[in-house]
């Protein structure tokens, strides 16, 4: 037996498939393909500055975002891999306007699962070379196999999730999963290209002193939320807590569950929903939260609960250490 330190992510995805319920192999053969994907788009991160991949590809997404030229790359490259491979019936992105049905007018094409995918997450971090991530989620299709994809394969909510997972491009670069069988964590060793576990069963501390939230939109937060961060501030007991704010959510949850803390993207006097989207980043970032002992919620409702409506749906977003957003609620519920 291998000691955990020394096992590749290779090896734990056979390990452990017998554990999913689903044994056809299909679920490891797409987590392969994702670990590949993230290898090349690490690579041309890491190449950023030197070759023409820094600044706005000149296009913007459905959502009016200006799309960078990363954010354009990253996407084909996942995009591309896991058609490549036949191992997925549909995607959905950020980056594209529609879900992409694959060979699902083939009735030979049995596959069962869909991948909703954020390719590049904190991209506006991208040209001050700041960490940047990727963020997955997985579903199986509720309609019959081997007919095409339709959109409520994708619009199911986070609760149906088989499978999340981010990848983060920090000062080494890994990637954190779950099947709902708890959240495990793996070291990219660039020098041979392999994952090695280097983080197993991660938990959020279930205190936290980091509180993580844009407080340049202040001023139009809703008043639970500002009081909320005031009693942060407050000189009292473990208080005040540390402001740490990367604007790159893959990066601010990563640390928040390493170290303690909550993540909060409030909905506002100008923004009605909150900016995140709840299919590609919330509900993956929920579901690894929920399985590492931490809470989600999107205000008084859990985000893994939410019936999502739309493709690209915005929502309110509060993520974290347990007793800190239960603390949260408090201030929240005060304005009922
Ligand atoms: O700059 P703001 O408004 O604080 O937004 C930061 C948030 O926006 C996002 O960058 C949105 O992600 P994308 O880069 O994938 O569009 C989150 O990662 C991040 O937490
Ligand atoms: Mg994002
Ligand atoms: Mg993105």
């Amino acid at each position: 037996m291998l000691g955990q330190k020394h096992k590749t992510l290779g090896e734990f995805i056979i390990e452990n498939q017998s554990s999913f319920q689903y044994t056809s192999g299909e679920l490891s053969r797409l987590f392969n393909a994702i670990r590949l994907a993230a290898k090349v788009v690490n690579h041309e991160v890491n190449k950023a500055g030197l070759i023409d991949i820094l600044g706005a590809a000149g296009e913007t997404n459905i959502q009016g975002e200006d799309q960078q030229k990363l954010d354009v790359l990253a996407n084909d490259i996942f995009i591309q891999t896991l058609k490549n491979r036949e191992i997925v019936c549909g995607i959905a992105s950020e980056e594209e306007d529609d879900f992409i049905s694959i060979n699902s007018q083939d009735e030979n094409h049995q596959n069962k699962y869909v991948v909703l995918i954020d390719p590049l997450d904190g991209s506006s971090n991208i040209d001050v070379n700041v960490s940047v991530g990727t963020i997955f989620s997985i579903y199986r299709r509720v309609t019959p196999v081997g007919t095409p994809v339709k959109i409520e394969d994708f619009l199911q909510p986070g609760n149906k999730q088989v499978a999340a997972g981010y990848i983060v491009y920090g000062t080494s670069t890994m990637l954190v999963y779950t099947t709902g069988d708890g959240v495990n964590g793996f070291t990219l060793n660039p020098a041979i290209g392999t994952f090695y576990l280097s983080h197993p069963d991660m938990q959020f501390p279930e205190d936290g002193k980091i509180y993580s939230v844009n407080e340049g939109n202040y001023i139009h937060f809703l008043q639970g939320v500002k009081d909320y961060i005031k009693y942060c501030q407050q000189e009292e007991g473990d208080r005040p807590y540390t402001s740490r704010y990367i604007g790159s959510l893959v990066s601010d949850f990563h640390r928040n569950m390493i170290k303690g803390g909550i993540y909060m993207y409030p909905k506002s006097s100008i923004t009605e929903n909150g900016k995140l989207r709840l299919l590609y980043e919330c509900n993956p970032m929920a579901f690894i939260a929920e399985q590492a002992n931490g809470l989600a919620i999107g205000g008084r409702t859990r985000i893994l609960d939410i019936e999502p409506t739309e493709l690209h749906q915005r929502v309110p977003f509060f993520c974290g250490s347990k007793n800190m957003v239960i603390k949260l609620q408090e201030f929240l519920d005060k304005y009922k």
